[in-house]
């Protein structure tokens, strides 16, 4: 519960006031059988009037302050937890957004959804419980047990009995509670990554016709949600009615007792009355304390899920120097393997350099390490061996704000946002003006643009979905040319062009080059060739480096790509 504790901090005068009320309010609660008793005793019972109207009407005020404390602690305890609950989140998101790619790659994204919502609504919940009732369970319970044996002590022996064994459900429930609750949000985790994983691949769905097969992965991760929630309510369900009845059976048996006590005397009509709603009331707050375990622990498996997110690495600090760097680039022996995957290093002693204003290409077959050297270059992740150097500066000292402000990428896939095609393209730099925006455009060969309804200003569905593949590449390639930087790295962002766009592309970039390091990652040597230098990968390890020419005299497998794909598309 560490993990509350600022919350506790932020809210702990309205969160105090409530807990106030909710004891007060126990204490009305309390006091209501002790006067119906002396209104049974002293006037029913005595036929005095005047007795019934005294103790009547004490019951009727202890009734409406009780009443009072009772609207007050629930205004608080909705207002604190949904505050508690929205900061709970907010904390969560920033936590996420400064997640290191090693987390990110950690836990899903349906789960993160889940702890998002689900866990921190239950953590509401219990908020919300403990300032409106929860409190109020244990003081009812433990003050109808004094006030019950205030009243007649050998009545109150049944009710020792009946808690003792109560007591023994509770902890049952709770032992067979909690691994069911963790399993049952682990199953919501599931149907969250499917509903998503669904969304995002629904053309490919209908596009392969694979809806029967959908549903089916719905079902079972459905059927397996349902079997968790019977599972972990199984539990109270059994539980509740055999305390019920334990209850009930106490209160027969009180009554019986009662009965033969008053015969002898021992006993008052008044006192038999109070202490059968002793009963009750002890079997509500019962009830309420086993809501109260079975809501703690829920709330306990979402605070470990809540917990597992909070504990997740961030990304680099902003430690450092703040730099502006030239772009120049130097790896020098870089070993690098993925913390999450098989171990094998995606980079094997990686050595080359390029210049401030050079352009270079990296080519190689799928997963020969090309991206990777992407994320490296943007401090993503670290290397395990060897350094990197941008302008001179290991990368590892550089101040991560800085280093990444003088790295432009254009990602494989291009990542658009819901909103218009200028607010896209300025994601590369806020402060652009109309005529920066428009020449960034232009060099993407973005003309499209201007045949939009409202041209810049037209609006974007989520990830792009009224724009073609080609189209988003180019608002994609626009942003990261208006990004100010001193290296521009273009991963794969011109493989959905056509030639004669890609090559208009190509040349508006070149054009720029003598001001930044361009990094073309590709599989086309085509798109390789005009640079001024290119690195050849395999499997992680460099196989080549220098420039085409060099490259054709003296690296196999390069000759074999520019073989494959440049000969044999002339002979065709
Ligand atoms: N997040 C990750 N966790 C674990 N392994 C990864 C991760 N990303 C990539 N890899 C592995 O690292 C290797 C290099 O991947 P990388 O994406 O750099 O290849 P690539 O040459 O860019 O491939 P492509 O041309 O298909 O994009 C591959 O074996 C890949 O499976």
């Amino acid at each position: 519960m560490k993990l509350y504790g600022k919350y506790f901090k932020k809210y702990k005068f309205p969160f105090l006031v409530a807990v106030f009320c909710v004891a007060l309010e126990a204490v009305c609660d309390l006091l209501g059988p002790t006067l119906m008793s002396n209104i049974i005793n002293t006037g029913i019972e005595q036929g005095s009037l005047t007795h019934v109207t005294y103790w009547g009407i004490r019951m009727l005020l202890v009734t409406l302050v009780g009443a009072c404390f009772a609207v007050t602690r629930n205004i608080l305890a909705s207002k604190v937890s949904q505050r508690m609950g929205a900061d709970l989140r907010y904390d969560l998101f920033e936590k996420i957004v400064y997640f290191s790619e090693d987390s990110a790659d950690k836990i899903e994204s349906g789960s993160l959804i889940t702890r998002m919502t689900n866990d921190t609504a239950q953590i509401t919940q219990f908020v919300n419980g403990i300032m409106r009732i929860f409190l109020k369970a244990p003081i009812t319970c433990i003050g109808s047990i004094v006030l019950a044996t205030l009243l007649n002590v050998k009545l109150s022996l049944i009710i020792y009995m009946v808690v003792a064994v109560v007591a023994i459900f509770i902890i049952i429930s709770m032992k067979l509670s909690y691994p069911r609750f963790y399993q049952l949000q682990k199953a919501m985790d599931k149907v969250n990554l499917t509903v998503q994983e669904y969304l995002i691949g629904v053309r490919f769905v209908k596009a392969f016709g694979t809806y029967d097969k959908e549903t089916e992965r719905f079902e079972e991760t459905n059927t397996n949600l349902m079997q968790k929630g019977i599972s972990s309510q199984i539990v109270i369900t059994l539980i509740a009615p055999l305390m019920t009845l334990t209850v009930g059976i106490g209160t027969v048996i009180a009554i019986y007792l009662g009965s033969r006590l008053f015969t002898v005397n021992l006993a008052t009509p008044g006192d038999i009355t109070a202490f059968t709603i002793y009963m009750a009331q002890i079997l509500t707050s019962l009830i309420m304390i086993t809501n109260i375990f079975n809501t703690f622990v829920r709330t306990k498996a979402s605070t470990l899920r809540i917990k597992e997110v909070f504990d997740c690495g961030g990304d680099f600090t902003e430690d450092g120097e703040r730099k502006e760097l030239n772009g120049s680039i130097k790896f020098k022996n870089v070993t690098f393997a993925y913390p999450g995957g098989s171990g094998v290093p995606a980079i094997k002693d990686l050595s080359f350099s390029v210049d401030t204003g050079q352009s270079l290409a990296i080519i190689g077959p799928t997963g020969s390490g090309k991206s990777t050297i992407a994320w490296l270059l943007l401090r993503f992740y670290d290397v395990n061996s060897g350094k990197i150097l941008i302008g001179g500066y290991d990368v590892k000292e550089l101040n991560i704000n800085s280093l990444r402000d003088n790295i432009a990428i254009v990602p494989q896939k291009p990542m658009l946002f819901s909103g218009t095609v200028a607010q896209n393209i300025r994601w590369g730099d806020s402060d652009a003006d109309e005529d920066m925006l428009h020449m960034a455009a232009d060099k993407a060969q973005a003309g499209f643009i201007r045949q939009m309804p409202e041209e810049f200003d037209s609006v974007l569905g989520s990830s792009g979905v009224n724009i073609s593949g080609g189209q988003k590449q180019r608002i994609s390639i626009a942003r990261g040319l208006l990004k100010k930087s001193s290296i521009l790295i273009l991963d794969d962002a011109t493989s959905a062009l056509d030639a004669v766009t890609e090559a208009k592309v190509r040349e508006n970039i070149d054009a720029q080059a003598r001001k930044q390091t361009i990094i073309t990652i590709t599989q086309r040597c085509g798109t390789a060739m005009s640079s001024d230098k290119i690195l050849v990968m395999d499997n992680g390890v460099k196989v080549g480096f220098g420039t085409h020419k060099e490259l054709m005299e003296n690296c196999e497998i390069y000759q074999d790509i520019y073989r494959t794909q440049i000969e044999s598309s002339k002979e065709g």
